[in-house]
């Protein structure tokens, strides 16, 4: 780790809350934000515009590290320029997110964008989003939380939200493919998405966004107090 700065890391499948949650936890403690899903998005997006396969590990190692990437914050929202490229809407389409999880099968891929994920760490604290933050990515944080949900309660979700961005969507399809990209993430030889064993679990598929943010407060209160009086 870049630093000594406390880390709270938040890991689980596509369409748990994750990146609500990151984002709430980052505003009301004021730390920074690391949306790791985002950089293999980018990754993979790159992969396509420079005509790389997806499965070629050899060619996408150069490409992950060489990234020419920025994330500018505008307000609210975080905009992602790839090679001088406005790309924010683009990474955020369910095409992009299958392609992200299929270079993220790769182990060398994964090794080339550690340095690029732990530099997001630094003072007060750093919020991370991902699916290995509390197990490769950051394993001496502070606090870690794994937030699931049903894959129908996700699917669910995410067309409501991909609805209200005006895309007309299936839900039949896009529950499989929320399912293909879960197999693909969980049963991958390197950084499978699973909790670590000292994260808080909590199922959301029965909470509203503001009992989730409550609870991983709570639980984040109690392991820095802790963490001040050890
Ligand atoms: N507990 C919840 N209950 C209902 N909807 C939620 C909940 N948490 C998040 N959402 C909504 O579900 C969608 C997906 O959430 P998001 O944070 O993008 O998930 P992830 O980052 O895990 O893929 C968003 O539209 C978000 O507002
Ligand atoms: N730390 C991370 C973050 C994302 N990923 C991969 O990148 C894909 C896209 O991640 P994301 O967090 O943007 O996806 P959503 O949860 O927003 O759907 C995931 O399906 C994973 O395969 C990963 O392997 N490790």
């Amino acid at each position: 780790m870049s630093t000594n700065a406390p880390v709270i890391t938040v890991d689980g499948p596509s369409g748990a809350g994750k990146g609500t949650l990151c984002m709430l936890l980052a505003d009301k403690l004021g730390w920074n934000l690391l949306d790791s899903g985002a950089i293999y998005r980018v990754l993979a997006l790159a992969a396509i515009h420079h005509g790389v396969e997806l499965d070629s590990e050899a060619a996408l190692v150069p490409l992950a590290a060489h990234l020419d990437v920025q994330f500018l914050a505008e307000g609210e929202l975080v905009k992602v320029i790839l090679e001088g490229e406005d790309v924010s809407t683009t990474l955020r389409t369910e095409d992009v997110g299958n392609a992200a999880s299929k270079v993220a099968a790769l182990p060398r891929v994964r090794e080339a964008l550690l340095r690029r994920q732990r530099a997001f760490s630094g003072e007060p604290g750093l919020v991370a989003d991902g699916r290995d933050m509390g197990t490769v990515v950051f394993p001496n944080a502070e606090v870690k939380i794994f937030l699931d949900a049903s894959a129908e309660e996700r699917a669910k979700r995410r067309m409501n939200q991909l609805q209200q961005k005006g895309l007309s969507v299936n839900f039949d399809s896009l529950l499989s493919e929320i399912q293909e990209r879960d197999d693909r993430d969980r049963n991958r030889a390197v950084a499978p998405l699973r909790p670590a064993a000292d994260a808080l679990v909590l199922d959301s598929t029965h909470l509203l966004i503001e009992q989730v943010t409550e609870l991983a407060l709570a639980h984040i209160e109690e392991k820095l107090s802790a963490e001040k009086s050890a």
